[in-house]
């Protein structure tokens, strides 16, 4: 096992393994001194040796487990298609309100549940192969890589030499340091998605993205879901109306929420796991059949040997990376989790490109430039870009938002999926859009628009002329801009009338 994920599995997943780690595989022999040695082979890793390999550089590729990191194995890929799964039963259950009862209860089969999550995984690993990556010229080393010098790299033992290095080695769950947690055992993202049976009682720690998916998914699945969470809301990098929400939706899903809440002590009684909490001095048991960690991600630095090639990194947040995410050793780049505070997959990729372009074609680009959408895919999704109303506060920028609830969406309406809300923030007395937070369902398709508008540098007085479809989510974004050019021309109304009054 390594970060979490078993190496091998029998039979259905052979075609998977074949794709992302070849039992036959023999290293090639090194290219040496390689343009750009990539180390970890996950969202960003592989975005960076597809990319600089399609440009015309040689690249070695280094990777100690599987192709697609954490990302197809154990994270967005996996989780997407169990709380696709679990949206089904929640659909069928709710099938009354709609007209359409359904004849019984809705029932599960777990097993095809966790077949079909490993089919898809299997065929979205057929985009990034190893058969894939040849094809461009990419050199692939399974191994664990450490550095030897400024210039050198080691695969096991084979020494692989670089003009520029990537790390792009990604993170892995942190756990806590919570008395009696090892004695009854526990999971975490890599290896919940290797549960055999669905667990009767799951008791979560951590509200964050990770806690809060797989708590409403696994409720929807039919488990009793307790979710402990430190903090007084959920998903605390989100505003605070949104978390609210999603916290109203999970109770009404029947999930058992604990905030405010320590989990300070675990043990094993009868077979049974326990966490012991603490809530505003009140003592709690919670009984559960499988405990999920879920609290925070910590960067893959430890082995790689980082003070031979004189890179600084910390372990709680990563390699030290400047605003052109070259580390402290200028041919040695980062991109992704191993360096990053937002630890998603497009930000792992985009960051990957970046660090090609800065390290191999004299590019200057800043990661502080870089605009990332990101979604919890919950219900309802909840998606954010750009600055947060505290942000701006924070940085001293005036900040105006401009907000419409989804229950005045005609689309959200008749397809009876109306919480939420979009709310645009806009620099105050201009229309320049600085971030946008959407609570809805398909919020991961909507904050996209966000991502066009504000990367083309779209105002709101230009947005509220494009015409959307009808019905559709989407208008909510574009009654947020009719809305502000209703301010707009009512502030210009009102100047105007005062001109004239003051004319008189
Ligand atoms: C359950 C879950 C769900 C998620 N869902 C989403 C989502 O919906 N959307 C989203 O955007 N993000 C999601 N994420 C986050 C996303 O998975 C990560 O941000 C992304 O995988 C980071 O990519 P990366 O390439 O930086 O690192 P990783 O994916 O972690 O890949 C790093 C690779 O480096 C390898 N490696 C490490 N050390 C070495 C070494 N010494 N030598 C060789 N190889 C090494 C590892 O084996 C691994 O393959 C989710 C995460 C989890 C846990
Ligand atoms: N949809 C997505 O994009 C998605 C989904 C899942 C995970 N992820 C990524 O994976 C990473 C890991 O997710 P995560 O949710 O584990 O991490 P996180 O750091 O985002 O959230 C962890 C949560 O756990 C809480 N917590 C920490 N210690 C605790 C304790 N001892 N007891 C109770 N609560 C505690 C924190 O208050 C926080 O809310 C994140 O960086 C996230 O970006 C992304």
């Amino acid at each position: 096992m390594q970060d979490g994920v078993p190496i091998t599995k029998p039979g259905d997943e052979d075609r998977f393994l074949r794709r992302v780690r070849p039992s036959d595989w023999k290293n090639p022999v090194p290219r040496n001194p390689y343009d750009i040695a990539i180390v970890g082979a996950g969202p960003a890793g592989l975005e960076a040796a597809e990319y600089a390999a399609r440009l015309g550089f040689s690249v070695a590729l280094i990777e100690r487990n599987r192709l697609g990191g954490n990302s197809l194995n154990a994270g967005s890929v996996p989780s997407k298609a169990i709380i696709c799964t679990a949206r089904v039963c929640s659909t069928m259950r709710d099938a009354e309100a709609f007209g359409a009862p359904i004849p019984s209860a809705p029932s599960l089969d777990f097993d095809k549940v966790m077949a079909r999550m490993r089919r898809i995984r299997t065929r979205i690993s057929g985009y990034h192969s190893v058969h894939e990556l040849a094809e461009p010229g990419v050199d692939i080393f399974f191994g664990s890589a450490r550095f030897e010098s400024a210039d050198t790299l080691f695969v096991d033992d084979a020494p692989v030499h670089f003009k520029k290095a990537l790390i792009a080695t990604g993170a892995r769950p942190g756990v806590p340091n919570i008395p009696g947690l090892d004695q009854t055992g526990y999971r975490t993202s890599a290896t919940i998605f290797e549960m055999a049976a669905l667990p009767t009682r799951l008791a979560i720690i951590g509200g964050g993205p990770l806690g809060c998916e797989m708590a409403q998914a696994f409720c929807g699945l039919g488990s009793h879901v307790t979710i402990v969470q430190n903090d007084p809301k959920f998903l605390p990098r989100e505003e605070r109306d949104a978390a609210e929400i999603l916290s109203r939706s999970m109770a009404r899903d029947g999930v058992d929420i604990r905030l405010n809440t320590t989990v300070v002590g675990a043990r094993r009684v009868n077979g049974i796991k326990i966490l012991e909490t603490v809530n505003n001095d009140v003592k709690g048991d919670i009984q559960a059949d499988e405990i999920l960690l879920s609290i925070g991600r910590v960067p893959n630095v430890e082995k790689l040997n980082l003070a031979a090639a004189g890179v600084t990194f910390d372990e709680d947040h990563g390699i030290k990376v400047d605003d052109f995410l070259r580390s402290t050793n200028p041919n040695v780049y980062a991109a992704g989790d191993v360096c990053l505070a937002l630890k998603f997959t497009n930000a792992a990729q985009s960051s990957a490109r970046m660090a090609v372009r800065n390290a191999l074609m004299q590019a200057q680009q800043r990661q502080s430039s870089l605009v990332i959408p990101w979604c919890t895919y919950c219900d309802p999704e909840i998606a954010h870009i750009g600055l947060h109303v505290w942000e701006a506060r924070q940085q001293s920028i005036p900040i105006k938002s401009f907000t419409v609830m989804m229950h005045d969406v005609d689309r959200a309406i008749t397809d009876g999926r109306d919480t939420g809300f979009v709310k645009i923030h806009i620099s105050e007395g201009s229309d320049r859009i600085l971030g946008a937070t959407i609570v809805s369902s398909r919020a991961s398709e909507l904050i996209n628009e966000m991502a066009v508008i504000m990367s083309a540098g779209i105002g709101m007085k230009a947005l509220a002329e494009v015409a959307h479809t009808y019905p559709a989510q989407s208008e909510a974004i574009l009654l947020a801009a009719q809305a502000y050019t209703r301010n707009f021309d009512e502030a210009a109304k009102r100047a105007a009338s005062g001109n004239a009054d003051n004319g008189k």
